[in-house]
C-alpha cells in the first residue's frame, strides 16, 4: 500500500539517521514505501532543506542511475559553542586534577549524550573527507572512538601496549613518552585495519602527545594516511610533540596549588575557520 507523504518522510529521517554516510538509492525508498520516484525526490528535497534548516545534518542528492542520498550528520557552530561550554563548565573542578597534570574525565565520558555530542562535533570536521577508520589508544579513548566512529559510520581500531594473544599477530612500534620520555610500545592486530587505511587518530586526553605520535607511526607501519587526530582535551605543556591536532576544550593544570584553568580548545577554528565547514555544508 503506497505510504503517506507524513509517513514517509518520518520513516526516511529514522533511515538516514540510522545510516549516515550511507548512499540510500531512490529505488530502495521507492520499493520500501511503494512511491513513485518522483515523490521520493520531492521527499528528499523538504528532508535536505530541514535538516539544513535545523542544523542536524548535510543531505547530499546524488542525480543518476548510480545516485541516491547521503545524509551526513554534523553539528553547527552554535550548537558546539554550546555544548564545549557545557565540558568546559563540567571540567572546571580542582578535584579533577591528577598527579602528572592529567585531569579525571570518566564520569563525563560515561554518559551517552556526552558521546554522542564529542562523536558528532568531531566528525563535522570530516563531511567531506573520506575516512576508513577511527583508532585509538586502550583504555579511556574507546568510548570517544567508538562515538566518532558511529557518526562516521565507519570501524574503530584499539591500539594496546601490551600483547595479548587473543590479538593474533600484530603490528608493533615503539615511541617516547612526551612527559617523561620513557620508551614505550603500541601494537594493532595485523587484522585489524587494512593496509593503506585513512584514519582519523582520537583519544580522550592529550598530555605532551606522545601517545598521539605513537598511533600515527603505527598508521605508517600499515602504510595508511592520518587524515587528522582530535582529543576531548589537550593539557598544557611546554612542548608538545605534535603540532596538528583539534581538541574540544584545553586545560592547564601547571598552576600554583593544583588549580585549574579550562578554556575551550581550538576546534572552533580547526573545524567551523572561514572555508571550512561553510563550503562544506553549501553544497
Ligand atoms: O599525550 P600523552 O602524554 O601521551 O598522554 C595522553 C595519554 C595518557 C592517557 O592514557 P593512560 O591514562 O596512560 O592510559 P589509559 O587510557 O589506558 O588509562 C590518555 O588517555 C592518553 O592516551
Amino acid at each position: 500500500m503506497k505510504t503517506r507523504r507524513s509517513d514517509r518522510l518520518v520513516d526516511m529521517t529514522r533511515y538516514l539517521l540510522e545510516h549516515p554516510r550511507t548512499l540510500v538509492s531512490l529505488t530502495k525508498f521507492a520499493n520500501l514505501y511503494e512511491s513513485a520516484k518522483s515523490s521520493i525526490s520531492e521527499d528528499l528535497a523538504i528532508l535536505k532543506r530541514t535538516f539544513a534548516e535545523r542544523g542536524v545534518g548535510l543531505l547530499e542528492t546524488i542525480p543518476g542511475a548510480a545516485g541516491g542520498a547521503k545524509f551526513t550528520p554534523y553539528m553547527t557552530q552554535e550548537n558546539a559553542a554550546e555544548f564545549v561550554a557545557t565540558l568546559v563548565n563540567e571540567i572546571n573542578d580542582e578535584t579533577r586534577v591528577l598527579p602528572g597534570g592529567y585531569v579525571y574525565l570518566s564520569d563525563l565520558l560515561g554518559q551517552p549524550w556526552v558521546l554522542q555530542k564529542v562523536g558528532r562535533l568531531i566528525a563535522t570536521q570530516y563531511l567531506k573527507e573520506p575516512i576508513d577508520a577511527v583508532m585509538t589508544a586502550a583504555t579511556k579513548g574507546v568510548p570517544v572512538a567508538q562515538a566518532v566512529a558511529e557518526s562516521l559510520n565507519v570501524p574503530f581500531v584499539i591500539v594496546r601496549n601490551d600483547t595479548k594473544v587473543t590479538e593474533g599477530p600484530t603490528m608493533s612500534v615503539n615511541y617516547v613518552t612526551g612527559q617523561s620520555k620513557r620508551l614505550e610500545k603500541l601494537e594493532l592486530s595485523r587484522r585489524s585495519l587494512p593496509m593503506g587505511s585513512r584514519v582519523l587518530i582520537v583519544d580522550d586526553f592529550m598530555k605532551a602527545g606522545g601517545t598521539i605520535r605513537g598511533m600515527a607511526s603505527l598508521v605508517k607501519e600499515f602504510e595508511g594516511e592520518v587524515v587528522g587526530v582530535a582529543v576531548v582535551v589537550a593539557g598544557e605543556v611546554a612542548h608538545r610533540v605534535i603540532d596538528k591536532y583539534t581538541s574540544l576544550v584545553h586545560v592547564n593544570t601547571d598552576k600554583e596549588g593544583g588549580l585549574i584553568d579550562v578554556q575551550s580548545g581550538n576546534y572552533a577554528t580547526e573545524i567551523f575557520a572561514p572555508g571550512n565547514f561553510t563550503t562544506q555544508v553549501n553544497v
